[in-house]
C-alpha cells in the first residue's frame, strides 16, 4: 500500500494538514499554551486556544508565527511535530513524503531546521513549499505548463502576491497586511467613531457578517455590543456594511498596491496569460466580501476567489510532492 503525501500549512493564524490518502485532517489554530513553572507545553492547537481565555499566571499563550514570521521557533518545532504526529496517527504504514508551505519571512536558516524537525518527526522526504505555488495548485492551477497565473494569498497576517508560470515564481511581493489586520482596522474604527470597545473575536465576527472591500448596491446592517470607551458603561451600536468598507479602506488598498507592483514588474507574455486567465484569490482573508471585485475594479482583469479559499494552501501544499514527480517525468 503506498504511503500517501501529506502536506502542512504552517499559518500565522491557523495550521492545516492534508493527506492525499484522506483529504484534510487536521485544521487547529497555530496557538500553544506553556507552563512557566514547569516549563513544559501544556497545550497546542484547538485545545490550547480553548484554555486561552482562562489562564492562570504561570501559564502563558505563545502564537509562533507572527505577521508570516517564525517568532518562537522552538515552540515552533514542537508544534509542527505534533500537527505531524496527530495528523499520521495509525494511518502510517509507510513514511509519508511531507511537504511544508512555510511563511513568507522565513529564513534560510530556519528553513534547514523546519526541514530537519520534519525528517525528525519521520517523514521519508521532505519538500519546502512556497506559498503562492501551493496556493495555485490548491486552486486548481496546472502549475506547471508555461503560463503565467497570477495568484493573490490573502492569509491572517501576510498577502503573498505572485506570478507562477512552470511551477517557479516569475514576481513575487509579500507584504504583512491580511485578515488579522481588517480586525485590528474594525477595532480601532468603532473605537473612534463610535466611542464603543470590542475584542478582536468581536471584530472578526463583524468581518465576516457585514465586511466589505467594495461599496454594496443595499449596505447590511449590524448591532454589535461592546463597552463605551468613556464611561465604561455597556452600549450597544449598529454598524453598517458601508462603514466597515471605510474602515478596512487602507489595509484592501495596501493589499490592491500589492498586486499592482507586481503586475508593472510582469514581463509582457505573462500578463497577456493573466488578462485571459485572470487573478486568482485564496487564502482566508480572500473570503472578504467585494475583495475579489475591490481587485477586479483596480487593475481591469477578472478576478475570482477560489472557492474553499481557506484551505486552498494546504491542499496544494499535499499535492505539490505528486506535482513536481509529474514535472521531472
Ligand atoms: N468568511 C470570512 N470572511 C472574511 N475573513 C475570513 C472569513 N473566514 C476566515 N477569515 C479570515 O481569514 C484569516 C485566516 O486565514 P488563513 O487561515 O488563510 O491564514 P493563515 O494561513 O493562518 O495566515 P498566513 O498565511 O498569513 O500565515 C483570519 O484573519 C480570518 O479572520
Amino acid at each position: 500500500m503506498p504511503a500517501s503525501d501529506i502536506g502542512i500549512d504552517l499559518g500565522t493564524r491557523n495550521s492545516q494538514v492534508y493527506s492525499t490518502g484522506r483529504g484534510l485532517v487536521l485544521s487547529e489554530p497555530s496557538v500553544v499554551v506553556y507552563d512557566k513553572n514547569t516549563e513544559k507545553i501544556k497545550a497546542i492547537g484547538e485545545e490550547a486556544r480553548q484554555m486561552s481565555g482562562h489562564l492562570s499566571s504561570n501559564l502563558e499563550v505563545i502564537r509562533p508565527i507572527r505577521q508570516g514570521v517564525i517568532v518562537d521557533y522552538t515552540v515552533m518545532e514542537k508544534m509542527l511535530k505534533y500537527f505531524i504526529s496527530r495528523a499520521m496517527g495509525r494511518h502510517a504504514f509507510r513514511k509519508p513524503r511531507i511537504s511544508i508551505c512555510i511563511p513568507s519571512g522565513t529564513t534560510e536558516i530556519e528553513k534547514k531546521a523546519v526541514e530537519e524537525a520534519t525528517y525528525q518527526a519521520g517523514a521519508r522526504e521532505v519538500f519546502l513549499v512556497e506559498e503562492p505555488i501551493a496556493a495555485a495548485i490548491g486552486a486548481g492551477v496546472d502549475v506547471t505548463k508555461p503560463f503565467g497565473n497570477l495568484i493573490v494569498d490573502i492569509g491572517g497576517g501576510t498577502t503573498d502576491v505572485a506570478v507562477i508560470s512552470m511551477a517557479g515564481l516569475v514576481v513575487s511581493a509579500s507584504v504583512k497586511v491580511a485578515g488579522d489586520n481588517f480586525d485590528q482596522a474594525i477595532m480601532s474604527y468603532v473605537r473612534k467613531n463610535h466611542s464603543l470597545y470590542i475584542g478582536e473575536d468581536a471584530a472578526e465576527n463583524i468581518k465576516i457578517k457585514i465586511g466589505t472591500a467594495s461599496q454594496e448596491a443595499s449596505p447590511r446592517t449590524l448591532e454589535v455590543k461592546g463597552r463605551n470607551v468613556i464611561t465604561g458603561l455597556p452600549k450597544v451600536v449598529t454598524l453598517t456594511s458601508e462603514e466597515i468598507r471605510i474602515a478596512l479602506k487602507d489595509a484592501t488598498n495596501q493589499i490592491v498596491e500589492t498586486v499592482h507592483g507586481v503586475l508593472e514588474k510582469t514581463p509582457p507574455e505573462l500578463a497577456a496569460d493573466i488578462v485571459d486567465r485572470g487573478i486568482v484569490l485564496t487564502g482566508g482573508g480572500a473570503m472578504l466580501h467585494g475583495m475579489d471585485t475591490l481587485i477586479e475594479q483596480k487593475t481591469g482583469v477578472s478576478t475570482l476567489t477560489v472557492q474553499d479559499a481557506m484551505s486552498a494552501v494546504v491542499v496544494g501544499t499535499g499535492k505539490y510532492a505528486e506535482v513536481l514527480t509529474r514535472m521531472e517525468e
